[in-house]
This record gives structure tokens, C-alpha cells and sequence, in this order.
């Protein structure tokens, strides 16, 4: 699509671009994270776009859930090869956004990038990357992580698959005891994976020492054919990901070589000693580095959405607001921007929010190397809640975005169902998120009974600003609001810790006070995080260097984010005094002006995430606006109107209608 040729483009639109009062370029940048990356990430989508490999012979919908695995596998083998195949020296996991939307409903090789060759990354020792990492980078071998069990999930303690070392012969032997230690979901397990990294109970002398990451050659490398020893399969069909061959795998009595344990931070010594890691949860590091990741993958699947119901929402024209006047924009009913905009405000709140966090983990990756870990466990707490908070604030946005589109909303074309089930499974994959609320409430409240003892955790440090409980701010700048959420967040943590405390001096022993009070604590856990979110797009408005019109832009969205929270939760503002009645008044007042000023933007603040209608994938969001054309011709793809009359008509339907005669 040309997109300096209006001719081809609906009137609308051009309406809708011509009132942008800031430079899209430049905003674009500043999603992209700098010009270079945006440069980069055009040139692999072109790439992508330009290659008639990645089409689909016919819309996947329309395909057998075989057919569907084998194109998409089609696909992302061709895509791995396509990346390998450039001169640039890239690193593909800088560049896992680029790619978004050129596979269509997951990716078999997905786990294989993004916690296969991260897991012997972190969790592999010098002579085992050696061994694996170049031929698992080079795709000579293809892995997925394999922990969930169909009994365990989240309580990776509680896993049954044994890894029992045999000292005699220097092997451990692997073996699932129950069927509920079967492993069940690993994504790319099934049929497309001959390797593996496995979560097992290591067992040496006598002693069981907890879960530690296994390296396992699944199937043979010549014939793929599974080994001896080992079952696998595909569990069948889900809400959405149909194509990543979620599998299962039992092991009877299989063994593996000692070193096959992946050793960087503990080890399994011949004789059987057990040397144990510098921290006990360093064998939890590949799901901490996905939680990290999945928070800008969040950001972009919201991107999607936002952008299809924003362009719809210009095109669409349905009822009336002055009586009698020409239907106007959907756009232009305020419910319908209270839909959508909140959720363009979200994306870069996400995006400034993941940011901040990766640099947290590279911090906390390099003090790592020195041997310290300090600060990991503020790296759990912040990769939990952000991961918990940017997957369900993504899921929900896109919902809103699928029920701001109406009916048209509904079908598959427009590309809202799949982005919706390609993004909500984030809920519960990688840990499961009321139970990672519950790990930031954890920390919480421990951060909270030892103030006055230095930590070096930044984002609990507000926790000993006891002070400002009493001090609430009158004023309303950006920076004053931040300040209500962290009253707002201190205060529950304050509520949290009493009513624990309350229950513990009754008698009650601990663990039972804290079940008792996880709802609040996962209110606390929210709060914190929300919290953390808003402050950094604050700070992060506030020090931008960009032009004025993209800077007003950017500070009205975050205002925008800011409000919109207070309003979703305003009774915890009102409860610590943080905010009054009459303020929550005002600023729902100001929340629908702010409406007013960006409903004009709208449409040119998506067009700044800059997805290629070829990536983008729907109907109703393409750049042209052209939609009904657009939902008419892919009406006309479905087998059904191959034939005027389909031959279940004979079947069924002309005996039903002749019964009775
Ligand atoms: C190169 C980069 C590439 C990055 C990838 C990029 C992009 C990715 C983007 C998108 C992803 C897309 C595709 C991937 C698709 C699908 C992937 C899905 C894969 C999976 O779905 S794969 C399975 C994941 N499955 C889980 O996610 C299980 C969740 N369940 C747990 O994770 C634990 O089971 C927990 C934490 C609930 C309880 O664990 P527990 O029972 O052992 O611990 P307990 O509660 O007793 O806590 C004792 C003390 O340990 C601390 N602690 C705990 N964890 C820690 C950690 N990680 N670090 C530091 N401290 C930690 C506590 O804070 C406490 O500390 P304290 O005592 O001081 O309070
Ligand atoms: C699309 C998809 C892909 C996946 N890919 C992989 C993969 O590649 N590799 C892999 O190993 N696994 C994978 N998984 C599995 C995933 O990691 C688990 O499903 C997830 O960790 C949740 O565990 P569970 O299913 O046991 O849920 P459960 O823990 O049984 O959760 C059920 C309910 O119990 C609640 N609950 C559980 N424990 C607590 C608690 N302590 N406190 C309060 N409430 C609690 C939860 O909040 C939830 O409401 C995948 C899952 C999906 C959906």
C-alpha cells in the first residue's frame, strides 16, 4: 500500500491524518526505542513482507489442525533460515518484534528461541554451551522447556519427574513415576522438538536436592523417530496457539550422561556430591528472563489491536448524535474513545515499563557474573508483577478493542479473536499470574517489616516513607498523581501488614493468616506495580528530548494513564486519603477532556506504531480504511461458498424439511 496515495484511501482517514499535530517519524522512533531500531525493524519486515513463502494458500481458519502445524512449521522454518541466512551479524532476540504477525497462530519454534537456547544460556556451563548453544543456534537441534507437569504447574516444587543419579556409571536415570507427572505443555514438544531442557527432582545419595534443568535428547537426529524409554505427543487442540504442538512427554527409566545436567550454578560431582548454587532459586532464571520478555511482546499484541480499533472507529459511521444529522464516527461517541483511547495510552506504558525492567536485568545479570545476588530478589518481584500486569492489562485491552469494533469485531478477519488468544495464554504461562501477585506481595511485605535495614531495592524504598501517609497532595500535576499511587500502594501494603499481624497474635499460625488475607495482598501486589508503571512513564515523559508536539502528545496519554487508573480503583485513593471525592470528581471531569484533545490524534498516534498491513492482518484495520470491501472478498474465501447448495444440505437439512410430508 502506497500511503502517500490518498486516491486509494477512504475519506475519513484522510480526514483523520490530516489534523496530526506531531511527527509521526519521530514517534515511531521513540516505540522502536531509537532510529536504528526503527531502521532495522523495516528492513526485516520488508524482507518478511516481500517473500512469497510466508503466504498462506488459504486463510488458516479454513485449515485441518494438521495442515495448520505443517504451514505454520513451513513457515517458521523458512523463517529461521531467512535470519540466519543475513550477512548483518543480528541477534534475533533484539529483533523478536519485528516478526510479530508473520506467523499467524504461534510458532512451533517459539519455545526453542525464547527459553530452549536462553535456558543453556543461563543455566548451561562453559563446556555444555560448547556443546549445545552453536547447534541449537544454528537449528542443527531443536529444543523446548519442558517443567509443567499435568499435576504441577505453578508449584514447581512439587514437580514428580526424578532425575536419580547412578554414580556406577556416572548417568542419572529419568523417569516419570505417575501420570501425573507427565509432562504436559510445552510448546513445539509434540512433534516438532528433539531435544529438550527437563525440570526433574534431582535425587543423589539418598537425598532429593529440588527441580533442576535437565538437558534430554528426545528423538533421534536422523530419523526423528522418539527414542527408547521415551513417550511423546500433542495434546490436542486450545483456545488459541494451535500450531505450537503443545506436548507431552513420560520417561521410563531413561538415562543420560551426569553431565547432561545443566551445571552453571549447581552441580552433580562423579562420585555423586552435591554442590549447591550461590542461590537457590538461580535454576528459576529461564522463566524470570521470559517474564521480562514477555512484557514487551504484551505491548506489541496491544499495538495490534489498538491500531485495528482506531482506524475502524474512524471509518465506522453508525447512529446519530444530533438528531438528524448525518451518522457521524463511532470516534466521536465519547464512550467509544473511552474504549480505545485508554488503551493507546496503555501500549506506552508498557513499552516504557519493559524498557526499565530490562535495564534492571542487565544490572542484576552483571552483578550476577561477580557472583552477587542481591538484588534478585527484586528482579523476581518486579519481572512477576510487570509480567502479571502487562498480560492481563493486554488481554483486557484487547477485548475492549475486539467489542469496540461491534460484530465485525467478531470474525476472524478482523484479526481481534487471535490476537485475543494469542495474548491471554500470557495470563497463565510462565507462572500463573494471581501466583505471581502473590510472590510481589511476598516480597512486600517482607520489604516492609524490615524497613530501616538497607537493601539497595529501589522499587521498595517508598515503603519506609512513613511520612508522606499523612501528606497528601493537593495539587495536580503528573508527578502529584504518581504520588497518590504510592500512597494509594503503601497504604495497602500498611492495611496488608496489620491485618496479617492482627490474625498472627490471635494465633493463627502464618501461612494461614496469609491465605486468609490474599485477597488484600493481592491488591497491595497490584498497587505496587501500577504504581511502579506510572512513575516510570512519568519520568520518562518528563526526560524524553522530543519535539513539542510529540512531547505534548506523550504527556497528555500519560495523564491520560494516569487518570484512568485512579478512576478504575478510586476507592483505595479515597480510603488512604490520597484523594478526596471532589478530586476524583475533577478528574473524571479532566479524563473525558483529555479525550476530547486526543480523539483528533488517534488515529495518527497508531499509524506511529507503523505495523504493515501484511502484518497487521485484518479487515477492518488495514491503512486504506477500506473495510467492507475488504470483509466482502474474505467472506467470499469461505469452502461453504464454493457451492450454491453445500451437500450437507441432501444430508440433513432436505429429510428434517421433507419429514413431515
Ligand atoms: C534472550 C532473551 C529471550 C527472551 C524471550 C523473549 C521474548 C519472550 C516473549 C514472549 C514469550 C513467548 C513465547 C513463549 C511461549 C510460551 C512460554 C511458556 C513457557 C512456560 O510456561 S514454562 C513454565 C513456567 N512455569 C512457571 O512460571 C511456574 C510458576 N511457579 C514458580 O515460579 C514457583 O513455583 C513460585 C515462584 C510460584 C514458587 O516457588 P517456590 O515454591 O520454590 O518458592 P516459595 O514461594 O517458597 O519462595 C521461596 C523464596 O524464593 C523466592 N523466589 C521464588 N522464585 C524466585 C525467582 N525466580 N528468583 C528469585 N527468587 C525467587 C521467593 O520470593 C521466596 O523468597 P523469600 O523466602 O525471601 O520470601
Ligand atoms: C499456551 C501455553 C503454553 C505453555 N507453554 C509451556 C512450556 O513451554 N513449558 C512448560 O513447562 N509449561 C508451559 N505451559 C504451562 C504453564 O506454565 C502453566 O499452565 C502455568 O504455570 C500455570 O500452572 P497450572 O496450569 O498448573 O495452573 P494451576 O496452578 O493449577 O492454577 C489453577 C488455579 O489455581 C490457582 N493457584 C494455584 N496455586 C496457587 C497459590 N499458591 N495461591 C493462590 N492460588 C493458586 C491459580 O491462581 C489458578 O487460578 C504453557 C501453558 C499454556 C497455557
Amino acid at each position: 500500500m502506497d500511503k502517500n496515495n490518498e486516491r486509494e484511501c477512504n475519506e475519513d482517514l484522510i480526514r483523520e491524518r490530516r489534523k496530526c499535530n506531531f511527527n509521526i517519524e519521530e514517534l515511531t522512533n521513540i516505540v522502536d526505542g531509537g532510529k536504528a531500531r526503527t531502521a532495522r525493524r523495516r528492513e526485516i519486515q520488508r524482507l518478511l513482507i516481500n517473500d512469497p513463502e510466508f503466504l498462506d494458500e488459504i486463510p488458516q481458519d479454513y485449515m485441518s489442525h494438521e495442515d495448520r502445524y505443517s504451514n505454520e512449521l513451513r513457515k517458521s522454518a523458512h523463517l529461521m533460515q531467512k535470519l540466519a541466512d543475513q550477512e548483518s551479524g543480528h541477534d534475533i532476540h533484539q529483533d523478536i518484534g519485528a516478526l510479530t504477525g508473520i506467523l499467524k497462530d504461534g510458532n512451533p519454534l517459539m519455545v526453542h528461541l525464547s527459553m530452549f537456547i536462553p535456558a543453556i544460556l543461563g543455566q548451561a556451563n562453559s563446556e555444555q554451551q560448547e556443546k549445545w548453544l552453536g547447534r541449537s543456534l544454528r537449528n542443527e537441534i531443536i529444543g523446548t522447556y519442558a517443567q509443567t507437569e499435568l499435576g504441577h504447574g505453578t508449584f514447581v516444587r512439587g514437580l514428580e519427574t526424578r532425575a536419580t543419579y547412578d554414580p556406577t556409571v556416572e548417568e542419572f536415570v529419568l523417569h516419570t513415576p505417575t501420570i501425573t507427572a507427565t509432562k504436559w505443555w510445552p510448546g513445539g514438544l509434540g512433534k516438532t522438538c528433539n531435544y529438550c531442557v527437563v525440570m526433574a527432582q534431582l535425587y543423589t545419595q539418598g537425598r532429593c536436592y529440588g527441580p533442576h534443568p535437565f538437558i534430554v535428547q528426545l528423538r533421534d537426529e536422523e530419523t526423528h523417530r522418539s527414542l527408547p524409554g521415551i513417550t511423546l505427543g500433542e495434546i490436542g487442540p486450545r483456545l488459541g496457539l494451535n500450531s505450537n504442538d503443545n506436548g507431552f512427554l513420560k520417561f521410563e527409566n531413561h538415562r543420560i550422561p551426569r553431565t547432561n545436567m545443566l551445571m552453571k550454578h549447581s552441580q552433580v560431582l562423579k562420585d555423586g556430591t552435591y554442590v549447591k548454587p550461590l542461590h537457590n532459586k538461580l535454576s528459576y532464571g529461564t522463566m524470570m528472563l521470559v517474564r521480562v520478555g514477555i512484557v514487551g511482546a504484551c505491548s506489541r499484541s496491544l499495538q495490534y489491536a489498538v491500531t485495528i480499533a482506531t482506524r475502524y472507529s474512524a471509518v465506522r459511521h453508525q447512529s446519530e448524535i444530533v438528531p438528524g444529522q448525518p451518522e457521524p464516527q463511532i470516534l466521536d461517541y465519547q464512550t467509544q474513545q473511552y474504549k480505545v483511547i485508554p488503551q493507546i495510552a496503555s501500549v506506552f506504558a508498557l513499552i516504557f515499563s519493559a524498557r526499565s525492567l530490562s535495564k534492571i536485568q542487565s544490572s542484576v545479570t552483571a552483578k550476577l557474573k561477580d557472583g552477587n545476588t542481591d538484588l534478585l530478589p527484586e528482579l523476581h518481584s518486579l519481572s512477576s508483577g510487570l509480567k502479571a500486569l502487562s498480560s492481563s492489562d493486554a488481554s483486557w485491552g484487547v477485548e475492549v478493542c475486539r467489542l469496540a469494533c461491534g460484530g465485525h469485531g467478531y470474525l476472524a478477519s478482523s484479526n481481534l479473536p487471535r490476537t485475543y488468544t494469542g495474548t491471554t495464554c500470557a495470563i497463565t504461562y510462565e507462572g500463573e499470574n494471581t501466583v505471581l501477585l502473590l510472590q510481589v506481595a511476598r516480597y512486600l511485605i517482607k520489604s516492609y517489616r524490615s524497613i530501616g535495614k538497607e537493601t539497595g531495592a529501589s522499587s521498595v524504598s517508598y515503603l519506609a516513607d512513613q511520612t508522606s501517609l499523612a501528606s497528601s497532595s493537593s495539587s495536580f500535576s503528573n508527578k502529584a498523581l504518581v504520588q497518590a499511587f504510592k500512597l494509594s500502594a503503601l497504604s495497602l501494603v500498611a492495611e496488608a501488614e496489620a491485618r496479617l499481624q492482627k490474625l498472627c497474635d490471635m494465633g493463627q499460625e502464618f501461612y494461614h493468616a496469609w491465605n486468609y488475607c490474599s485477597v488484600l495482598l493481592l491488591k497491595c501486589a497490584e498497587a505496587h506495580t501500577r504504581y511502579y508503571i506510572c512513575e516510570k512513564y512519568e519520568q520518562t515523559v518528563d526526560s524524553l528530548k522530543a519535539s513539542e508536539g510529540v512531547k505534548n502528545v506523550l504527556q497528555s496519554l500519560c495523564r491520560l494513564y494516569l487518570i484512568y487508573h485512579i478512576t478504575l480503583t478510586h476507592g483505595d485513593f479515597l480510603k488512604c486519603g490520597a484523594l478526596t471525592p471532589r478530586n476524583i470528581a475533577v478528574l473524571e471531569g479532566e479524563m473525558c477532556d483529555l479525550l476530547a484533545v486526543l480523539r483528533p490524534q488517534a488515529v495518527s498516534i497508531v499509524d506511529a506504531f507503523d505495523i504493515p498491513d501484511e502484518l497487521l492482518g485484518s479487515t477492518l484495520g488495514c491503512w486504506d480504511g477500506n473495510v467492507y470491501q475488504r470483509l466482502y472478498d474474505e467472506a467470499l474465501k469461505s469452502p461453504l461458498n464454493k457451492t450454491d447448495v453445500p451437500d450437507a444440505y441432501y444430508k440433513y437439512l432436505l429429510p428434517l424439511m421433507k419429514s413431515s410430508l
